[in-house]
């Protein structure tokens, strides 16, 4: 581990990061982190549907001994309801990738999602924190390795499975393409080891790039129940964009839901998470938690995401800028700097306990029809 990790002066809140990132960072390495699909549109609806909400301060509210933001999510204590979402390959962002990740998540009470597409193998990960660990899994179209992998992640010490079902294809990804930037140049994906190769999306002038065969093995809901089957940790589905999916994953046995449009990666003018997701959470009815991501970047976020149904929300971009940035110093720091405008947002909107925060908090005037 390196050990010149500096915090750059005048970093003050997330976005401050993405500035410094940007001028360190390979203009492919940037356009696959930065980067979104098509457009960008659902990327920055992501954001702009925040700033659309406005909150409803408070004053004299009391703050009593059991005020706090520390939250028991499916068997995983955290000091705030905030979760690193999975991202592939940080070792594009860092030389000590998913371990220096890992570090800062644990140093601030955080805990991070191991993506399928590591750098590092969870063993290892998991070797050098004692902070929680998720393991985020891409079925993949050999089912029998896939169910291997998820009974590796247990054994490794991870507590819950995050199964991603919004990417059976990875998108319309222009900004890639014009940096030059190939899913080749990614590093190995080392829980990928020994897996067969799959069917390619392959397009030939006048075939079909998707329906001729690489579809057939993808994802289906069938392999939610036998992942189920498979491992007793708590399972979660990723990627959950309507309340109808919602409904079905309840159904087919998940214990958590995230809200996500991938952060924008994948289908392009898909609405914002955080417009869906009081539909959502109307129609879970708070039989299992649900979870959120996209586009948060601010405290504030952080409580309209749990004011409008969220039990705690995944950060993606922010924390691997950071990361790009200050190795573990910096991931730790973000999420402090988040945590402490959360805590801020909290205590100015009036909300003591996590408990507290309803949607009484969402200011309701015209700006917001
Ligand atoms: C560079 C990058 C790689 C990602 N890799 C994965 C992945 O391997 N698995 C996954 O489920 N989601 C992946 N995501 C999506 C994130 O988990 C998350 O949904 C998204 O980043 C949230 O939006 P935000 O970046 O605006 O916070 C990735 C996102 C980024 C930016
Ligand atoms: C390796 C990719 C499939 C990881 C991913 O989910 C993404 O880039 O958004």
């Amino acid at each position: 581990m390196s050990s010149a990790y500096a915090i750059p002066p005048g970093v003050t809140c997330l976005p401050d990061y993405e500035d410094h990132a940007r001028a360190l960072l390979s203009r492919a390495a940037w356009a696959y982190i930065a980067g979104a699909a098509a457009d960008g549109l659902t990327l920055r609806r992501n954001r702009s549907a925040y700033d659309a909400i406005s909150l409803n301060g408070r004053v004299l509210a009391a703050f009593g001994g059991d005020a706090g933001t520390r939250l028991d999510l499916l068997g995983t204590t955290l000091a705030f309801p905030v979760l690193l979402a999975p991202v592939a390959h940080h070792r594009l962002a860092c030389a000590d990738g998913e371990i220096a990740t890992a570090i800062g998540a644990a140093a601030a009470g955080s805990g991070l999602v191991v993506s399928t597409e590591s750098d590092t193998a969870i063993e290892d990960i998991a070797a050098a924190t004692a902070g929680p660990l998720w393991f985020q899994l891409y079925i993949q179209h050999d089912r029998a390795f896939t169910h291997a992998l998820a009974a590796r992640a247990e054994r490794a010490g991870a507590r819950a499975i995050v199964v991603t079902v919004d990417a059976p294809v990875s998108g319309v990804r222009n900004d890639e393409q014009r940096a030059g930037f190939t899913p080749g140049s990614l590093g190995e994906a080392v829980h990928l080891r020994g897996l067969k190769p799959g069917p390619v999306a392959h397009a030939p002038l006048g075939s079909s790039l998707l329906f001729d065969g690489f579809l057939a093995g993808a994802p289906r809901w069938e392999d939610i129940a036998r992942l189920r089957a498979v491992t007793r940790l708590p399972l979660l589905l990723k990627g959950i964009m309507t309340p109808e999916d919602a409904e079905r994953a309840v159904r087919e046995g998940a214990d958590g839901i995230i809200v996500s449009n991938h952060g924008g990666r994948v289908l392009d003018t898909l609405p914002a998470t955080i417009e869906v997701l009081p539909g959502i959470a109307r129609a879970v009815a708070g039989r299992v938690p649900v979870l959120v991501d996209g586009g948060i970047r601010r405290g504030t976020d952080v409580l309209k995401a749990l004011a409008l149904g969220a039990t705690a929300v995944l950060v993606g971009r922010p924390y691997v800028f950071a990361l790009a940035v200050a190795g573990p110093a910096g991931v730790a720091h973000a999420l402090h700097m988040l945590r402490a405008e959360f805590e801020m947002a909290m205590a100015l909107t009036g909300c003591a306990r996590l408990a507290d925060i309803g949607s009484n908090v969402i200011h309701r005037g015209p700006s917001c029809n």
